[in-house]
């Protein structure tokens, strides 16, 4: 199979979806892989790594997107949607909840989409997702710990605290990867962490890892609201497989935090938890005030440290990939019941549930489709 990988074009997104290690790989298994002059050099690789590990480099996006499976690390953007064809193996992070636009544009043209973040194992984790939530889950404090000083905008408080002066309040919604990066950033650096989730047993565990050192509250409205008018740093961490995040934290919320604090919403990818992020903010532009308070909502934040972030990815997106390509979409799915929660758009039909809900369209359902059942929409 022809493999091709564009160069990112979302802002300040210099991750690449193929290191040179994964360029080998492919070869390995007879196939070929084609990648867009310049897609690695944000990630330190230069075309001539790719062409010592076997790579063709092409001089167009449009010459990667001619190939059969694009392998890609952010959403397609709308200048993008022109290379969309029928048949079009699509493999990358989609978030399509909150983007309808994208969605019907892969549905119209009859793109195979493949999405990163719901490619999902028997016990609920997502593995491709993972790596990145670690990375973002970890920057979310520094990034939170800079924009609390003076100069950026925060109120001028230091996380650690010092010895005669009380720390930080952190106040992370959400215990997954993310949360639990962000919490063990936040206590290693001193601050007083509380974190909210709705699954009493991954509270237990996280009290278990941070043994007592992490305060932990059962997440309701109530405790969301609670928490959040002590917030210096709020870190917005929940998700929903593949749905829109829930907004849990509301307007009136937000505005009994004090002037200066700041809000990391790392679910802005999945359309953001916090009600006053309207919009997603960019690595160039990434925070606005608003009652006061500071609000980052980058959807692409691991962009940022893109030689870690691209390893780390690829680490994982390759042997799925490789599946992919040897076996064909539809057969590789079949075989491997982690990698059809990945579907999410075939043959012009939504085969995510939660896609499907949020825009509209029928769901239909995976199973039916690969063993060419009949499909009633
Ligand atoms: N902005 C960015 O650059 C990045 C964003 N992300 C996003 O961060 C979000 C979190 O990802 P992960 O931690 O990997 O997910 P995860 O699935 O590991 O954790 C999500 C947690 O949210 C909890 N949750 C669900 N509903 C809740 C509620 N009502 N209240 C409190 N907790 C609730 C779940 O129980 C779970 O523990 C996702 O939207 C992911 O796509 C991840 C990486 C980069
Ligand atoms: C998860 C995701 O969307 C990212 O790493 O950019």
């Amino acid at each position: 199979m022809m493999i091709g990988v564009p160069k990112e074009v979302k802002n300040n997104e210099n991750r690449v979806g193929m290191t040179p290690a994964g360029v080998t790989a492919f070869l390995n298994h007879g196939h070929e892989v084609w990648i867009e002059t310049g897609a690695g050099s944000g990630s330190g690789f230069t075309d001539q790594d790719y062409t010592e590990a076997g790579a063709k480099i092409v001089s167009s996006a449009k010459m990667a997107w001619s190939a059969d499976m694009v392998i890609k690390v952010k959403e397609p953007l709308p200048e993008e949607y022109g290379y969309f064809r029928e048949g079009l193996i699509l493999y990358t992070y989609l978030h399509l909840a909150p983007e309808p636009e994208l969605t019907k544009a892969l549905v119209d043209n009859k793109v195979v989409a493949i999405a990163y973040e719901t490619i999902q194992l028997d016990n609920g984790t997502l593995p491709l997702l993972m790596p990145m939530s670690e990375v973002a889950g970890r920057m979310s404090i520094q990034i939170g710990a800079q924009f609390l000083e003076k100069s950026r905008g925060g109120k001028g408080v230091l996380l650690g605290g010092v010895p005669g002066v009380a720390p930080a309040e952190v106040v992370v919604v959400g215990g997954g990867i993310v949360g639990a990066n962000a919490a063990k950033m936040a206590l290693g650096l001193g601050a007083s962490v509380t974190l909210l989730d709705i699954n009493a047993d991954r509270l237990r565990q996280l009290d278990d890892q941070f043994q007592g050192r992490l305060k932990t509250l059962m997440s309701n409205s109530y405790n969301i609201a609670v928490t959040v008018k002590k917030a210096d740093l709020l870190v917005g961490a929940v998700l929903i497989p593949g749905a829109r995040a829930p907004r849990l934290v509301t307007e009136e919320m937000v505005k009994s935090m004090q002037p200066g604090s700041v809000i990391v919403d790392v679910a802005i990818d999945q359309g953001g938890s916090i009600e006053t992020i309207d919009r997603i903010t960019t690595h160039s532009e990434p925070t606005y005030v608003k009652h006061g308070v500071v609000h980052y909502a980058v959807a692409n934040m691991p962009g940022a440290v893109a030689r870690t972030s691209a390893i780390a990815l690829t680490n994982v997106t390759i042997p799925y990939g490789i599946q992919i390509a040897n076996k064909g979409y539809k057969q590789a799915a079949l075989e491997n019941k982690a990698l059809a929660k990945g579907m999410n758009v075939m043959d012009g039909k939504v085969v995510y549930k939660a896609v499907a809900e949020a825009h509209g369209y029928a769901y239909v359902p995976m199973d039916s489709f690969l063993t060419n059942q009949d499909v009633h929409v």
